[in-house]
């Protein structure tokens, strides 16, 4: 386990360059599979989750070399081998889900292992994963250690609609469909900025694919695909959070953001904190005054609040990050998490820091901020942008603070720490138990 020793009460101030999104990245890796052909990413991050699954290529016997100084990784799934009896795919991240496409199109058979649940925020479904499969012609067997999936010949195309819009069903299901034989529509499509960086990387392989960033994806199978080089966006995710540190710290931050399109909504969001974001020149910054004040809304009697849900609604995932703002900020604002029902059951870790946040239900949290906060030995859940809350606060607070398991942080922010030390934070990773 990994702690985070935050010296807080500096206001952050400086540049940074975030890495690439996660999310992206990971259903890109998997599609990786998918080709036999060489394939160079850049902006590679030194993530757990991206080392895991280079290592399962290497086992599968895939050409991989990786430089995460320079950012390349060279993959080239030509010699590629898989034994569904005595291979086994990674654990503790979601993503594992998504090799499955590229094993049964391989090999015809795959693995879903038993924990591919990834951070705690709640049931992590796999049944609409499962779905997705045998409509594409697999037969799934229940092992004593996770599924087995076995298909005859080509998968087959075919029409679905899912019950909501989950993000890696599906990219799971444009990974199917990708090589099927015939044409598949996924009716109820995810379409978060990582699902439509995921769908240029597959057109950039040469996959058919129509609709995408809508709730109606269709694809036409083709034969093979391709090669190539693609460059991975800047993580939206963190442009958020160092904005937000930037902000919680009445400090000056600047992020680099090819893609302030994707913003008018998280700007809104910060607003409501009293946060101006402004998008310049490739870069977003962080204007706020001190200290920070929730805007009260026009309605009379009704509380300030931020709703996440599907894109595009706000990201869950950064949810988090805004509680932290809210405890901050003087008054009151109702969270509403529409996705998980366990993700919000933190808040009486931010009661030791002596901020205010009523846990309403699984769902709804509220702050009561603007409340005097003091340094902290707290726990953070097993969710990645929980940890970084966490952190938020305690650099807002004078004096030293501990994040005790703060290990999620490492599976999607590689720079974390190094980042946040050039704006001036004194934070340390350190070893615990
Ligand atoms: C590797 C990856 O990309 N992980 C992301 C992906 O996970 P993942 O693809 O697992 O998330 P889903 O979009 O499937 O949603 C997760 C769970 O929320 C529930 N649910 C979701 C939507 C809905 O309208 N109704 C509903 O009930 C279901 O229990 C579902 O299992 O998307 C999540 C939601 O943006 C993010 O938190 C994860 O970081
Ligand atoms: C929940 C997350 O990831 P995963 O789906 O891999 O657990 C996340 O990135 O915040």
């Amino acid at each position: 386990m990994s702690n985070l020793i935050v010296h807080g009460g500096t206001p952050l101030k400086g540049r940074v360059i975030p890495s690439a999104n996660k999310n992206a990245v990971l259903p890109i890796l998997c599609g990786t599979l998918l080709s036999r052909e060489p394939i160079r990413l850049k902006g590679i991050p030194e993530s757990t989750d991206v080392r895991k699954i280079l290592e399962v290529f290497r086992k599968l016997g895939s050409q991989v070399e990786v430089n995460y100084e320079t950012g390349i990784l060279d993959v080239h799934h030509r010699d590629t081998h898989f034994d569904a009896a005595t291979d086994r795919l990674p654990e503790e991240m979601r993503s594992s889900i998504m090799l499955v496409p590229g094993l049964m199109a391989r090999f015809g058979a795959a693995r879903i292992e038993d924990d591919v649940k990834g951070c705690t925020l709640g049931a992590r479904e796999i049944d609409p994963h499962v779905e997705v499969f045998e409509r594409f012609g697999a037969a799934v067997e229940r092992q004593p250690d996770g599924l087995t999936l076995k298909v005859d010949g080509k998968l087959r195309a075919n029409k679905h609609w899912t019950d909501y819009a989950s993000v890696t069903t599906t990219e799971n299901f444009i990974l199917c469909a990708a090589l099927a034989e015939g044409t598949s529509t996924l009716t109820n499509a995810a379409s978060e900025p990582h699902v439509q960086e995921f769908t240029q990387f597959m057109q950039m392989l040469g996959a058919k694919i129509e609709g995408q960033g809508t709730s109606r994806v269709t694809i036409h199978g083709v034969d093979k695909l391709g090669g190539g080089e693609f460059t991975f966006a800047e993580d939206f995710h963190e442009i958020v959070t160092f904005l937000a540190l930037g902000a919680i710290t009445g400090g000056d931050v600047r992020v680099k953001n090819s893609q302030p399109e994707q913003f008018p909504l998280l700007d809104r969001t910060f607003a409501k904190f009293g946060v101006n974001i402004v998008h310049e020149d490739g870069w977003s910054r962080c204007e706020a005054q001190f200290p920070l004040k929730v805007k009260e809304p026009f309605t009379r009697n009704i509380l300030q609040k931020v709703e996440a849900a599907p894109w595009p609604y706000l990201p869950v995932d950064l949810l988090p990050i805004f509680v932290a703002l809210g405890v901050k900020a003087e008054g009151s604002v109702m969270f509403w998490n529409k996705v998980y029902d366990g993700a919000m059951g933190w808040t009486s870790e931010l009661a030791k820091f002596g901020g205010h946040a009523f846990q309403a239900d699984p769902h709804r949290i509220i702050t009561f901020g603007g409340k005097p906060l003091t340094p902290a030995e707290v726990e953070s859940p097993y969710i990645i942008r929980v940890a970084i809350a966490l952190v938020m606060v305690a650099a807002s607070t004078p004096g030293r603070s501990v994040i005790r398991n703060a290990t999620p942080v490492r599976r999607a922010h590689p720079n974390f720490a190094e980042n946040i030390r050039r704006l001036g934070a004194q934070i340390e990773w350190v070893e615990g138990d």
